[in-house]
């Protein structure tokens, strides 16, 4: 399997804390990862570093091929008229697609004679999309594109994006703090907490090999020892557990499966517990 972006042991110091710490992850090619996690996790601080606007404190980043990316809040000139957005970028980049940023703006109905400050929020989030995409990167970092948009927008620029980077065969890292916005287009996790990574893998993995066990508290022990729980949270003579590995056979427990968002959450409570595979198994 070819990997898009491999981190080992990465750390970055902001002043004098560290942003990043000891944050080592593979994604293969071609998936299109979510990175999700509070205020002040690193996420930024991670995306800058792959791209190569921060430079590592401890560590290495190896990125097959060319990365693009597309900044937080405002990544544009208000002042230029989208051409002159395009033009720059042309200027900026050797391998800029012309034609194709064209044909991409004018299919959204994007008037290329426009200000960029006089367009809507979405209508800005897909110039910087197709500025980032016109550069025909291997890897597409976005950090947080969907801040600011309403539902309808998200949902577009999403749908938007999925379609360029099927046909474009492009690695996507994109970051959100609303699990629910990636939950339908992603197909990898990385979940960043505190500087570093607590899970990354294929979501549907982490999905079965996750469960939401409900059954008497005094029969808890026989479950945590034979299982990783990620959570417990105790009501009365009964308990939940966000669980990890083996099914349990015992008829006292009902188990049913996690979602996406009950996983992200467990795991960002419960900042000790990690799912990471090795490396080596990534990149088998
Ligand atoms: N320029 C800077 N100088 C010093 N510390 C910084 C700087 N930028 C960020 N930090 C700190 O680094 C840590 C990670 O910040 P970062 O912006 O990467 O997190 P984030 O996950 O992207 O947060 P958010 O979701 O709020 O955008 C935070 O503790 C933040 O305060």
């Amino acid at each position: 399997m070819t990997l898009a972006l491999q981190t080992t042991g990465l750390g970055v110091r902001l002043r004098r804390a560290w942003a990043l710490r000891d944050c080592s992850l593979a994604i293969p090619a071609g998936r299109v990862a979510a990175l999700v996690g509070p205020n002040g996790a690193g996420k930024s601080t991670l995306l800058h570093a792959i791209v190569g606007l921060l430079a590592p404190t401890r560590g290495t980043i190896s990125v097959a091929g060319e990365a693009a990316f597309m900044a937080q809040d405002k990544p544009l000139y208000e002042g230029f008229t989208v051409a002159e957005t395009l033009a720059f970028g042309r200027r900026l980049n050797p391998g800029w697609d012309g034609p194709y940023a064209i044909g991409r703006l004018e299919r959204l109905g994007i008037p290329l004679d426009r200000k960029v400050g006089r367009l809507s929020g979405g209508q800005q989030a897909q110039v910087a999309l197709t500025v980032a995409l016109a550069k025909r990167p291997d890897l597409i970092a976005l950090d947080e594109p969907l801040a600011n948009l309403d539902p309808l927008a998200r949902h577009d620029v999403m749908r938007a994006l999925m379609v360029e980077v099927a046909e474009q065969r492009t690695t996507v890292l994109i970051s959100s703090h609303v699990v629910a916005d990636l939950e339908d287009t992603c197909d990898w996790l990385v979940v960043l907490n505190g500087g570093t990574v607590q899970v990354s893998g294929d979501i549907d993995d982490l999905l079965a090999g996750h469960q939401v066990l409900s059954g008497p508290a005094e029969a808890a022990g026989g479950v945590t020892s034979r299982t990783a729980v990620v959570e417990e949270v105790r009501t009365g003579t009964r308990v939940r557990l966000l669980v990890r590995g083996a099914p349990v056979t015992d008829p006292r427990w009902s188990a049913r499966p996690v979602s996406l968002e009950e996983l992200v959450m467990a795991y960002l409570r419960n900042p000790q517990c990690a799912a990471l595979p090795r490396l080596a198994e990534v990149s088998a």
